[in-house]
């Protein structure tokens, strides 16, 4: 790892000086500030000075907003308070301007976070991760699913789950039910919310809930009506949006065909799932665009694995193109067991830094975030795929030595 790449440590924050900082992780650092200068334009992460001459105060403003590693030793539990002051100024921003001031966050981690774990979770886990995420001000936990414990025996006790946590207040706990055996068992258990899933790709289809795309319709169907029969609201999601593990890329008039399906048939809520994560946002443009053409783009959410760490800039581009409900994952768990490859969702915490970078709202609390995926990370035995949670966890030791 060049020293460029190598993270600041403590130690030699303060003796650097704060050009030094900044030309550290500055696409310029290789050229000489000379050089910067004669060409007359003082350049800064992609801004330039209003003039050359006023280069030294835009250094030190630009810093002392976008670096004030003393306010981060100070109180790491505020998360970013500083991210947001450092972009709120970029929210009028001719490239952020179409971007929605709200942003609802729908938490998957307790059903699609751990549908893929191999080593069984216990309920009580799962159950105090519920109450963990609701508690962050997340107003969506996806809580489980009512699927056939022979396909996912990581969620074998969804009914042990829900008859816990369904009278949780101050969030919505949809479960997934692939048919109307599942919606019945979800009922039962208390779930007053659902979400039913299909997929663009035949393939998948089959491989996942062992039907074609026009029978698991057929399916969905029935269940929409049963559940609109107990005014229970239905979210449907459209598996493989970009690509799928056999077929590759998917057609967008697909995605377009399937969401359009399930949002005639009652859902109110379509998310489109990049399930294997290939997407970029070249490839997420044109599905969106397909799709918006025949549903509201304010019922269409973005579902993105991170297999290539594409998830945050389609999420950007998502947000540009106005949608406003983002899925993700605590601590990045996640993957569907019938998706081979697909790594997990994009971690809830990197999202909500990003999201409060750009001074958008989510009523999400990022320190209890943390603590969150803390909790979990450390169950499982692994570290946090939350680059954000990793980061803070290491200025924090930092900040503990100091
Ligand atoms: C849909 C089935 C059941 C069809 O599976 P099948 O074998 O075709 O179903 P079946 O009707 O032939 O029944 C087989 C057995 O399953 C039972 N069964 C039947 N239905 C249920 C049910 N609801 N709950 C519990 N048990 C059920 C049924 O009673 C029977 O039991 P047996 O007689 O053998 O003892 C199966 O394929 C299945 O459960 N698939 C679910 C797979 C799954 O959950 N995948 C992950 C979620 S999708 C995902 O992760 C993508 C997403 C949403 O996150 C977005 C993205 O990333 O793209």
């Amino acid at each position: 790892m060049s020293s460029l790449e190598e993270p600041l440590g403590f130690d030699k924050l303060p003796s650097m000086s704060t050009i030094d900082r900044v030309q550290r992780f500055s696409s310029s650092a290789c050229r000489s500030r000379a050089d910067d200068a004669a060409m007359g334009n003082c350049w800064i992460e992609g801004r330039s000075c209003s003039t050359s001459n006023s280069c030294n105060e835009d250094y030190e403003e630009y810093t002392r907003e976008a670096f004030p590693w003393k306010r981060h030793t100070r109180d790491v539990s505020r998360g970013d308070s500083f991210n947001q002051r450092t972009l709120s100024l970029g929210r009028n921003h001719r490239i952020l301007k179409g971007i929605p001031k709200f942003v609802k966050i729908v938490e998957v981690g307790p059903r699609d976070g751990l549908q893929n774990e191999k080593n069984i979770v216990s309920a009580s886990v799962k159950i105090e991760l519920i109450h963990r995420l609701v508690s962050c001000g997340l107003s969506v936990v996806e809580a489980t699913s009512f699927v056939s414990p022979k396909w996912v025996p990581q969620l074998a006790d969804a009914k042990d789950v829900m008859e816990v946590v369904h009278n949780l207040e101050g969030a919505r706990l949809p479960v997934l039910t692939p048919n109307l055996k599942g919606f019945e068992a979800a009922i039962a258990a208390g779930a007053k919310d659902i979400a039913v899933f299909a997929s663009a790709s035949e393939s998948f289809s089959k491989s996942n809930i062992n039907c074609s795309i026009e029978e698991s319709l057929v399916r969905y169907r029935a269940v929409t009506r049963a559940a609109k029969e107990l005014s229970i609201p239905v979210r449907g999601y459209v598996s493989c949006a970009i690509g799928c593990p056999v077929e590759g890329a998917i057609p967008p008039s697909r995605v377009a065909y399937v969401a359009k399906e399930l949002y005639n048939m009652g859902c109110f809520e379509i998310s489109l799932g990049d399930t294997i994560g290939v997407g970029t946002p070249g490839t997420v443009v044109p599905m969106l665009e397909a799709v918006m053409a025949v549903v509201p783009v304010e019922k269409l959410a973005v579902h993105f694995h991170d297999t290539y760490g594409q998830s945050l800039s389609n999420i950007l581009v998502s947000l540009q193109m106005g949608i406003s409900i983002v899925d993700s994952s605590i601590a990045g768990l996640g993957g569907c067991p019938y998706a081979k490859g697909a790594s997990g969702n994009v971690s809830t915490e990197d999202v909500v830094y990003m999201l409060n970078g750009l001074g958008v709202k989510t009523n999400v609390d990022l320190a209890k975030l943390l603590m969150a995926g803390d909790f979990i990370s450390k169950h499982l035995g692994r570290p946090s795929g939350s680059k954000t949670a990793v980061a803070l966890s290491r200025v924090t030791a930092d900040a503990s030595k100091i």
